[in-house]
């Protein structure tokens, strides 16, 4: 396979343009106060004293509110969105076909003009629909030589909560951070358009569908940020393999800051007014803290607290040209709202991003992943639309006292538990975020101290010095801000997680006392999957950050070697001494050349150089590494992963391999994975058990990642479980999983060829095929080329202080993520299942559309059992019928299985109600669109006349059964049960 490093694209530093735009006061605002804005040179904004008693006095004797702000551009009240469009815009719109990402927001307080500048009118249109126009004019210039796609998403966060504004009734949306497009809404639908009227309808369509409210303020007040995304992607014409460069530009339409005093809102408005501010109180945060960052370095920037900012991260400090356009209004009576906004327009001009385009490589593998994670979260939110439409059609009813009790009570519980996942995940991101950067921050510390030392030693006290010295000092500040922030974090983490047990305790007590069991099962496994969802985005998120971290490690150790003049020989010899190997001792030509390319990780491969040890958790930070090149630094604190507090350790003296340890939830296999994993320190020790005590056995084993995995899983993949890695690659699905594991606990033989693992792991381990990610059985191939699974974690140290880390991508983690994946999409499909049978509330009310396992619910007549290999089962149970008025029947065979019934519209013309001795039957199609029109209910012949049929024509059906009705159990909605036997 070829190899080879190439140095990145090369990252442009860019400012943020900001503007500022007055608006003129209205007949009516002239007539209550005075215009004390002044526009001078298209830069400069004067802010007079809205008190006009004062005088020249009070001007010299500095008692006078005037206020002076130079911005890089300033518009006053007679321009028009035009001109504004022109001087700021305009010039980034012809990048973004390029494959550039440009930003433009608008910031001000209620009233001022934010959405006049963004969408506009029809005499005057904003900067939406100019920049739309002109994107379209610039593709209609290339066409002939090149393809474009144009696609369009639009948004609104209305009380910390994600939208789609091109959805007619749309559920809420989740946030995802993606390595390559950054932060991402998944669900979110994307719409292909081909002219700016198309974009222009779907944004008045979602104009029309965003929350605005008439406060005093402004009779148009916009109560939600409003985020236009246009994409396009432009590919060379018959060219084979040509690149692919995809620019975003993201037009934001931000609500206003307000106060209540101005607004008189009250109720609901006054409780968006404050979720306004609070979200717009977080961005001028982040604008602070990015505004210091320039001057001091590394400091932490809470983009996670709130979802806005999380949204505008990219636009803030990523890839992306951005314009903020200040809006403020010429009012005396506005003063405070100008003044403020204009102070973080000030500090906003601070903000340095970096662009760089966006060119297609494609790493298939982990943009495969994330395919298969954005299409698990898009059902995800559809499940979560489901869920929250039953509530819906419950709320709908007028139910007793006590059930609307029980009702609000659920819906509360799935509010809180929803919020409880997100929450908790995002102060795990921000901890590790934080913690990154102290270790950069420290690691910065180091490489000043030892100049510092240098400096003292030429020639004692010089300019120099004094900078160096006032540098550190920041640095020192920066750490201890961010260690104070990581307490907090870390408290906020101790509380989440308080909450989350007593959530689960109430969810717990529920069941035990038999109230909506059903229900109460899929909110709890819901809760699961999505704290095990995002969990695994964060995991994701992580690597991505690290190939992120060594592509800028790489990029610096170009330059570096570049900036000294090696040729290419000593090039390979100083790489060769890091433990860097270079595809074929070749270093590409464009390297030398000086192109700048992206680095794809697995480019990269390293061994251990000879004294440094990797870190266990290599994948969770950086690694400082002191001039002999022993890593420093490596313990730290506290750790959460997956949801596990990791104890603190120094794990320094042991070689890591990134291996994977599985182990299945039973004392011994769990305690034998221990043993093994003390001798090797292995990076990744997965368990499947559930259990306490075997956690409690994990949380003993120092840096191991912890994942419990169902058991159901587990014993689905037993014989994947034993498998310590190197281990021969063995078949899934055994009859009897949980006796074949236990042989093969017991069959020492069978346990662990670690032998296999040659340390430290020799070049070749890194230059041979990747093997194939899995094999057509679905099973993992992780075995058969043992040594595969050695990836090695360089932490060198490169001409002075260059700290290079890097890591060959492995098919290890990849599988990893691919089995986590794996058993997501099963719990997706039981919770779907789930979902389907419906809560047991709901079974009277809506009991036509759903089957009969409401009624084995009601009546106790099954007990959930996870026991079997091809998923969810049941136990073999009564068979149950339902009728309902209309005559619309649904029927379960009791074999065992759960089933996925079609949808009612499916069942039709079903005959009268049957007496107690009937024969009734009714079966269960694979096929959605199957249809069953039995004139009457069926008897065994026809059932099996049926299925031969349905066979032969391809319609698969999985299930029929038959029996005699021996009891009508009960009357409800006017739908009938019947127990049958
Ligand atoms: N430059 C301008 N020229 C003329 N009228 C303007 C201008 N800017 C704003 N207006 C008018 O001022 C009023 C408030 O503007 P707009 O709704 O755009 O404010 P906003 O900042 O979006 O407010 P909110 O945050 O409450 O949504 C509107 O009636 C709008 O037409």
């Amino acid at each position: 396979m070829v190899r080879s490093i190439r140095p990145p694209e090369s990252k442009q530093a860019t400012t943020l343009l900001v503007a500022v735009r007055c608006r003129p006061l209205t007949p009516r605002e002239q007539a209550r106060s005075r215009d004390i804005l002044r526009v001078v040179d298209d830069k400069v904004v004067f802010v007079l004293d809205p008190d006009v008693s004062k005088d020249y006095l009070d001007r010299v004797q500095n008692r006078s509110k005037e206020k002076q702000y130079v911005f890089d551009v300033a518009f006053g009240p007679e321009s028009t969105n035009k001109d504004v469009y022109e001087k700021t815009v305009s010039a980034m719109v012809g990048g973004v076909i390029q494959g550039l990402n440009a930003t433009v927001f608008a910031y001000g307080a209620t009233g001022s003009g934010k959405t006049h500048t963004m969408a506009g009118t029809e005499d005057d249109p904003g900067l939406m629909v100019l920049s739309l126009q002109k994107i379209f004019t610039l593709i209609a210039k290339e066409e002939s030589k090149h393809e474009f796609e144009v696609t369009c998403s639009y948004l609104e966060v209305y009380n910390e909560v994600i939208y789609d504004l091109l959805e007619k009734s749309s559920g809420h949306l989740e946030l995802r951070e993606d390595p390559d497009q950054g932060v991402t809404v998944a669900g979110l639908k994307r719409i292909q358009v081909n002219s700016a009227e198309k974009i222009l309808e779907l944004l008045k369509q979602g104009n029309s569908r965003r929350k605005t409210e008439s406060t005093n303020a402004n009779a148009t007040s916009s109560r939600s940020h409003a985020v236009l995304e246009i994409i396009i992607k432009r590919k060379q014409r018959n060219h084979y393999r040509s690149q692919v460069l995809h620019g975003k530009l993201a037009l934001v339409d931000l609500a206003g800051s307000e106060r209540a005093s101005e607004t008189n809102n009250a109720g609901q408005k006054l409780r968006d007014g404050a979720n306004i501010n609070k979200s717009l109180l977080a961005l001028a945060n982040c604008i602070n803290a990015l505004g210091k960052q320039q001057k001091k370095g590394l400091a932490y920037v809470p983009y996670r607290n709130s979802k806005l900012t999380r949204l505008l991260k990219d636009g803030l400090s990523g890839n992306s040209r951005t314009v903020m356009v200040a809006n403020v209004s010429s009012g005396g009576d506005q003063y405070h709202h100008t003044t403020n906004t204009l102070k973080y327009a000030d500090r906003a001009k601070e903000i340095k991003t970096h662009i760089q385009k966006n060119v297609g490589t494609v790493d298939a593998h982990v943009a495969d992943y994330q395919r298969m994670i954005d299409n698990l979260q898009v059902e995800v939110s559809q499940l979560r639309r489901e869920l929250a439409e039953k509530e819906t059609i419950l709320n709908s009813r007028t139910p007793d006292k006590t059930s609307n009790d029980e009702l609000s009570w659920l819906d509360a519980l799935s509010h809180d538990i929803n919020e409880n996942v997100e929450e908790r995940v995002n102060l795990q991101k921000a901890l590790f975020e934080l913690e990154d950067m102290n270790t950069r921050n420290r690691a910065e510390l180091q490489r000043l101290d030892e100049l510092i030392a240098e400096q003292q030693s030429y020639d004692g006290e010089s300019k120099n010095l004094n900078e160096l010295v006032e540098h550190r000092q920041a640095v020192l500040d920066n750490i201890r801000d961010n260690d104070e922030a990581s307490t907090h974090y870390q408290e906020d983490i101790e509380l989440n997680e308080a909450q989350r047990k007593e959530l689960q305790q109430q969810i717990d007590d529920a069941i035990s006392h038999n109230r909506n069991q059903t229900y109460l099962r899929i909110l709890s496994q819901y809760r699961l999957l999505g704290m095990t969802n995002m969990e695994l985005q964060f995991q994701m998120a992580i690597r991505d950050q690290i190939i992120q971290d060594q592509r800028e490690a790489l990029d610096n150790m170009w330059h570096s070697l570049e900036s000294v003049g090696l040729n290419d020989k000593q090039i390979l010899e100083v790489a060769s001494q890091q433990g860097i190997f270079i595809e074929g001792g070749i270093i590409p030509s464009h390297m030398s050349a000086g192109s700048h390319l992206p680095v794809s990780p697995t480019d990269v491969s390293c061994n251990m150089p000879k004294k440094a040890s990797g870190p266990s958790l290599s994948n969770l930070q950086q690694i400082p590494v002191s001039s002999d090149g022993e890593a420093a630094g490596a313990s730290l604190s506290k750790r959460y992963v997956n949801g596990y507090e990791l104890k603190e350790t120094s794990y320094l003296d042991t070689p890591c391999f990134d291996g994977t340890l599985h182990g299945f939830g039973e004392k011994e296999g769990i305690l034998r994975v221990k043993e093994v994993a003390k001798s090797v320190t292995p990076r990744i020790l997965q368990t499947f058990s559930e259990e306490p005590y075997s956690q409690a056995i994990l949380n003993s084993c120092n840096n191991v990642k912890l994942s419990p995995v169902s058991s159901r899983f587990s014993n689905q993949h037993s014989n994947e479980n034993k498998t310590v890695i190197g281990a021969s690659k063995s078949s899934v699905g055994s009859e009897h999983p949980k006796e074949s594991l236990h042989s093969d606990f017991s069959n020492k033989k069978e346990w662990t060829p670690i032998k296999k693992i040659r340390w430290p792991p020799s070049a070749e381990h890194h230059i041979q095929e990747r093997p194939q990610e899995s094999s057509d059985d679905g099973t993992d191939c992780m075995g058969d080329k043992s040594e595969m699974n050695v990836t090695t974690h360089c932490s060198c140290k490169l001409s002075g202080n260059h700290i290079i880390k890097a890591k060959s991508r492995h098919p290890v983690e990849n599988n990893l993520l691919q089995k986590e994946l794996l058993r997501l999409d099963i719990e997706l499909q039981d919770l779907k299942r789930g979902l389907e049978r419906s809560p047991p509330t709901q079974a009277y009310s809506v009991g036509r559309t759903y089957s009969a396992f409401t009624h084995y619910t009601t009546q106790n007549c099954f007990t959930p059992l996870r026991s079997n290999s091809e998923g969810p089962s049941m136990h073999r149970s009564n068979h149950i019928l339902r009728s309902s008025s209309n005559g619309h029947a649904l029927c379960d065979h009791g074999t065992g299985y759960v089933h996925h019934f079609p949808s009612v519209s499916t069942f039709t013309n079903l005959a009268p109600k049957p007496d107690v001795g009937d024969t009734v039957g009714g079966y269960h199609m694979a096929a959605p669109k199957a249809l069953l029109s039995p004139s009457k209910f069926l008897n065994e012949q026809a059932l099996l006349n049926l299925k031969q049929t349905s066979l032969a024509e391809r319609v698969h059906v999985t299930h029929a059964n038959y029996g005699t009705v021996t009891q009508q159990t009960g009357q409800c909605d006017g739908d009938c049960c019947y127990l049958v036997r």
